[in-house]
Formats: structure tokens, sequence, C-alpha cells
């Protein structure tokens, strides 16, 4: 086994950096860099020394012996000042040493599930709190990476095989009389285990979009102040304004943080008939974005006129507060009047929705469950045939076992793992 190396904290300027070995060469490493032993476990301060004998930093050395480390292998952590200089003349010094290689990205979590100390699912939960920047996502990635999807998923597979070793009770002693009817517990088994399934699998869809954020667009004719709000909301000028109408042609998309959900804003073109080609296919595409977006925020005096139908949840808000005669239900982009407003009904919109998601977080998590699901309805139906058919039900019953069992990586995810760990980051 190689040992590999990175940096593991994010490139440039910083006041410590975090370089990570693992694998057998480890401490053998640390030892060469420091010029002494490197306890087998512990923390120390040490100079590291670089070929020549020069002196290339003094580092806090954190040191891990297999199984007890993040990948279960023995591992050196170079905490060291974090200057892109000092961390390549670091990184340099180790590539010469024999037996250690830089790692390929998400390469030490890799190595954490392949000696169990993470499950798959947890694997993903730790590429999401890496790439969290709100608090749901948060929140969404550190119950995932706490092996919450793991734990039901154990629950389900439990139940299952008590409800296949009943069945199999039952076809061993065909001969004999068999004292008690199984089927009622089996049935009770399976639809405890649907009732979760039917909720975690309806989850998915939201929690997916905790995960990679949620689309609002901002639809309305033109010269309504569309791209005006867009600024204000995201608090820099991403869009071109003007007093011209039609101004706004392409879709100018802006990421923020509401109310700790993440949202990407759509600032979309003017909704109006129109002889001008290019601006034409603006308006097709405002249509098409804000058909697929999950909220629409109408800015416009006439509804009807935008064409664009209101859907559940949907906010309808009027143009140019400032220069109305009341400023209820209006905002300005302006003055900033009714933006908070704004802000809060969106984010109660979607806070309202966040709260169905479940623990499963993925499509990958979907298809398992669906799959596993489909199993146990074939099962109910099998079951219904009598006492004949029970090893055709065990059968079904080992298929959505199987199924969830790839939720947590325990089989069938070899020709996953390059798509999952393709999106590790270096270090990681
Ligand atoms: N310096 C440093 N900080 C870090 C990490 C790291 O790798 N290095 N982590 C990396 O993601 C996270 C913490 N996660 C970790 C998970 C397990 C172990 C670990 O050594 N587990 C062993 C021994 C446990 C023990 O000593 O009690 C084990 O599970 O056997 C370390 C860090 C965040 N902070
Ligand atoms: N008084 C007032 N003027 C505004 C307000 N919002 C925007 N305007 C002005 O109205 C004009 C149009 O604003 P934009 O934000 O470009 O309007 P838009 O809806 O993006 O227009 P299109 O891109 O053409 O669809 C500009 O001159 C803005 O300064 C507002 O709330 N109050
Ligand atoms: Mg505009």
């Amino acid at each position: 086994m190689d040992t590999i190396f990175a940096l593991a904290t994010a490139q440039g300027k910083a006041g410590v950096a975090v370089v990570r070995l693992s694998g057998p060469n480890a401490h053998a490493a640390a030892a060469v860099l420091t010029g002494s032993q490197v306890p087998a476990r512990g923390m120390l301060v040490r100079t590291l020394y670089g070929g020549d004998g020069a002196r290339l930093d003094d580092g806090v050395i954190l040191s891990f012996s297999a199984p007890a480390s993040f990948t279960g292998e023995d591992v050196v952590e170079f905490q060291i000042h974090g200057s892109l200089a000092t961390t390549e003349a670091i990184l340099r010094r180790l590539v010469e040493l024999d037996g250690l290689r830089l790692a390929e990205p998400g390469e030490f979590t890799r190595r954490a599930l392949e000696n169990g100390k993470l499950d798959l699912a947890q694997v993903e939960g730790l590429a999401d709190l890496i790439d969290a920047e709100t608090e749901a996502q948060r929140k969404q990635a550190q119950a995932v990476l706490a092996g919450a999807l793991g734990q039901v998923a154990e629950d389900w597979r439990r139940k299952l095989i008590r409800a296949a070793a009943l069945l199999e009770a039952v076809i061993d002693f065909a001969d004999e009389e068999v004292p008690t009817d199984v089927t009622p517990e089996v049935l009770g088994l399976l639809s405890e285990v649907r009732a979760d399934l039917g909720r975690q699998i309806s989850g998915v869809r939201i929690a997916e979009r905790i995960r990679t954020g949620f689309e609002v667009a901002i639809v309305g004719p033109p010269n309504a102040g569309k791209s005006t709000l867009l600024n204000t909301l995201a608090g820099r000028e991403a869009a071109l304004t003007s007093e011209i109408a039609g101004t706004t042609r392409d879709v100018i998309e802006v990421r923020m943080d509401l109310a700790g959900l993440p949202v990407t804003l759509l600032d979309t073109a003017g909704l109006r008939d129109t002889g001008d080609v290019v601006e034409g296919m603006g308006i097709a595409l405002a249509r098409r974005r804000a058909e697929s977006a999950d909220l629409r925020v109408f800015l416009a005096d006439d509804l009807a006129a935008t064409g664009i139908p209101m859907r559940d949840g949907d906010i309808h808000v009027l143009p140019k507060a400032d220069q109305r005669d009341t400023a209820d239900g209006a905002v300005s982009g302006v003055t900033g009047q009714g933006v908070d407003i704004l802000v809060d009904r969106i984010g109660q919109v979607l806070k309202t929705r966040s709260a169905s998601a479940g623990i499963a977080t993925r499509e990958r998590h979907r298809q398992a469950m669906i799959k596993a699901d489909d199993a146990l309805i074939r099962t109910e139906g099998i079951l219904d045939s009598g006492p004949e058919m029970y090893d055709i039900a065990a059968e079904e019953l080992r298929t959505a076992i199987r199924a969830l069992e790839s939720l947590v990586g325990r089989i069938d995810v070899e020709n996953l793992l390059d798509e999952i760990f393709a999106s590790f980051c270096l270090g990681k």
C-alpha cells in the first residue's frame, strides 16, 4: 500500500496549513523530516528539515497509528505556517522520499471507507459537509455524516431479515404442522418498513434542493425593477439596469444564503410581446427558467399579463413601492422598502418545504429505496397466495435487503466509487 500525502487545507495564504500523510511509511517520513523518531501517537513540536539539512519550518506534528486514525492507517499531520512557499517546500520534500506519492482527490476518505471507518452514505455526507455554504446544508450533511441514513437502513434491514426468517421457518417445516400463521407478523414488518421508505423517498427531492440550492426566479414585465431588486438582494451590481424596457436578456444568477438556505436568485428578461428577435429569445428563456424554478417572485402590477401561472407558494409583489400611494405588498429595489418582508416571505416558503426533507439526500438513495419498496410490494402480493409461495416471497425480500445494503455500500457499489470520489477536493 502506498503512503499518500497532500495539503489538507485550502491552497493559499493562511495562518497555518496542514499537510497530511497516510500509509505504512507515514511515521518513517516524519522521522526523516524531523531528524528524530516520531511517537506512534501524540502531538509534538519539531523543526522540519530539507534534504540539504536546511530548516524548512517549525511544525506541530500529530501522529496516529493504525487502525486508530481517520483513514484507519498510520497517519501523520504536519501543521506548518500557511504560506505558499512553505507548503510547496514541504510537499517537494515529501515527493523526494521513497514510497510516498501525492494523494488523488478523495483518496484519504476512500481509504477510510475501505477500512470500515465510514460507510458510503457517510462519505457522501462528508463531501456535502465540505461543500456546505449555509446552515441548512451544514445540518443536513452532519446528520448523514453521523450515520443517520446508515442507522435507518440497518433498522429496515433487521426487520426484513426477521420477516425472511419467519417465512423460511415455515418453508423448512413445510411437511409438519405449522403452529402459527406467520403472515400477519411478516405483513406488519413490511408495512412498517414501507411507511418509512415512502416518507424517505418523498423527502429526497427537497433534501436534494437543500444540498444543491433552491432556484427563485424574479419575473414580470419590462422596467418593473427586477434587476434593481436582484442587485439589492445580492448586495452588489450583478445585473445591468436602465430605464429602457428590455434591458435584461440573459438570465442572471446570484447565489445567496437566504435564512440559512442556499438560494440561486434568477433575474430574467421582462415579459412582453416583442418584434426584436434577440429580446424574444431572452423572453423565451425567461419563461423556461421561471417554469423550472422552485419559486417565482412576480414583480408586476398585472399578474395575468405575464402569462405565467402562479403556483403554490409563489409570491406576488407590486413594483416601485416608492412611487405608489400605498406601499402595501409592494417593494422597491431603489429605496429598499418591502425588501425585508419579501426576503422573509421567500424564507418562510422554502423553510416550510424544507421541513419535509428526509435523511436520504441523493437520487442514488431514492433509486435504492424505490427498488427496495418495489420488491416489498411484490412480496406483499406473493404472500396473498399462501405458504406454497413463501420461497418466492423470501427471494423478493432478499432483493429488497440487497437494495437497502447498497445505500451504505455493503454491496454493489464498486462502480459508484469513482463517481462519488470524483467530486472530492484534493487532500480529503
Ligand atoms: N487535524 C485534523 N483535524 C480534523 C480532521 C483530521 O483528519 N485532522 N478530520 C478529518 O476528517 C475531522 C475530524 N475527524 C476525524 C475522525 C476520526 C479521527 C480518528 O483519528 N479516528 C480514530 C481514532 C479516534 C480516537 O483517537 O479516539 C478512529 O476512529 O479509530 C480523526 C479525525 C475534522 N478535523
Ligand atoms: N422609483 C423607482 N424606480 C425603480 C425601482 N426599481 C427600478 N427602478 C428604475 O426603473 C428602471 C428599470 O429598472 P430595471 O431594474 O432595469 O427593470 P427590469 O425589470 O430589470 O427591466 P427589464 O430588464 O427591461 O425587464 C430603472 O431606471 C430603475 O432605476 C423602484 O423601486 N423605484
Ligand atoms: Mg432587468
